[in-house]
């Protein structure tokens, strides 16, 4: 009976990422505007969001061992996997819906960490896509794509909402001001009228955040500290044995020598980062 209902699997299309090329996912906050001035965040950058994000980013990167780095600034993260990875066959489908379930859980799951005073107040959700890119060329062109969005972005901001917040102008009246400058002018604006040297901004909001496998890193970064987040490796050791606890605890010491990553805030649209890390890519 079960064989004369089975044809319909045939409508089910292959999304078979094409072999030998760097995979991408990209997840993105859905309506985060409108998300971020529910929950009040600070302006033009909240924190608190900042570090939520890399804790999901660093639980995916947990539970993904094929993924080596990621890469995260306002609202997104990007996850990049091996060019020869075969991880779920390499279907988009599967990629994307299992790197974009597991980050928004875990941003939920995590909230209360971050905002322990902040109720979240509806469900928030992540597209998510899932891209080959056919050389290290493209994958590096990407990956400074997502860079200069954020400098850019974070540039814009921090001039509009210092002319706002603390230049008094009106939203609009910061957008008048600001139309048509480049950095240049930006910068300018920033230290002439605030007294803010652009360059002296924390680098987490200039750079945006990397997230890379531990053990795959030559050069001495200057690491972030890193901090663990609810359920991190935690077992349920319920009833088990004192013989069976160390079992657990012997793989959980494994598990964490292996999906240890590293947080950095640093350039990586220069040769720099790559030339000196030369067994990430
Ligand atoms: N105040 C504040 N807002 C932030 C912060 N990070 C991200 N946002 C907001 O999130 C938005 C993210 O941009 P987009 O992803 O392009 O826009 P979106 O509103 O999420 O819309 P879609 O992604 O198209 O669903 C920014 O425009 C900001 O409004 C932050 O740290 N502080
Ligand atoms: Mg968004
Ligand atoms: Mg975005």
């Amino acid at each position: 009976a079960k064989s004369k209902f089975e044809y319909v699997r045939k409508f089910e299309q292959s999304d078979q990422l094409l072999p030998q090329c760097w995979l991408v996912v990209r997840v993105d906050g859905r309506g985060f505007h409108k998300f971020s001035e529910r929950h009040e965040f600070a302006k033009p950058n909240e924190p608190r969001c900042i570090r939520l994000m890399t804790l999901a980013a660093r639980r995916v990167l947990m539970e993904h061992r094929s993924i080596l780095l990621a890469y995260g600034q306002s609202d997104e993260y990007s996850f990049v996997l091996h060019k020869d990875t075969n991880a779920f066959n390499r279907r988009a489908s599967k990629l994307a819906s299992l790197i974009g379930s597991l980050f928004t859980s875990a941003f939920v799951f995590n909230w209360s960490i971050c905002f322990p005073d902040r109720r979240l107040l509806y469900p928030p959700a992540f597209d998510a896509r899932a891209v080959a890119y056919p050389s290290v060329r493209t994958l590096r062109d990407y990956l400074s794509w997502r860079q200069a969005d954020c400098h850019i972005n974070n540039l814009y901001n921090t001039a509009f909402w210092s002319l706002v917040l603390r230049g008094g102008l009106s939203a609009n009246q910061a957008q008048e001001r600001l139309k048509g400058t480049l950095a240049a002018d930006k910068n300018e604006l920033l230290f002439s009228q605030f007294g803010i040297n652009y360059n002296n901004e924390p680098e987490v909001y200039r750079k945006g955040s990397l997230l890379v496998r531990a053990s795959l890193l030559d050069s001495q970064v200057d690491a972030v500290a890193e901090e663990a987040s609810v359920g991190d490796n935690v077992p349920d050791v319920g009833e088990a044995s004192v013989e069976e606890v160390s079992e657990i605890a012997a793989k959980v010491a494994k598990a964490e020598a292996e999906s240890a990553s590293t947080l950095l805030h640093i350039d990586i649209i220069k040769d720099k980062f790559w030339t000196e890390n030369p067994r990430i890519l």
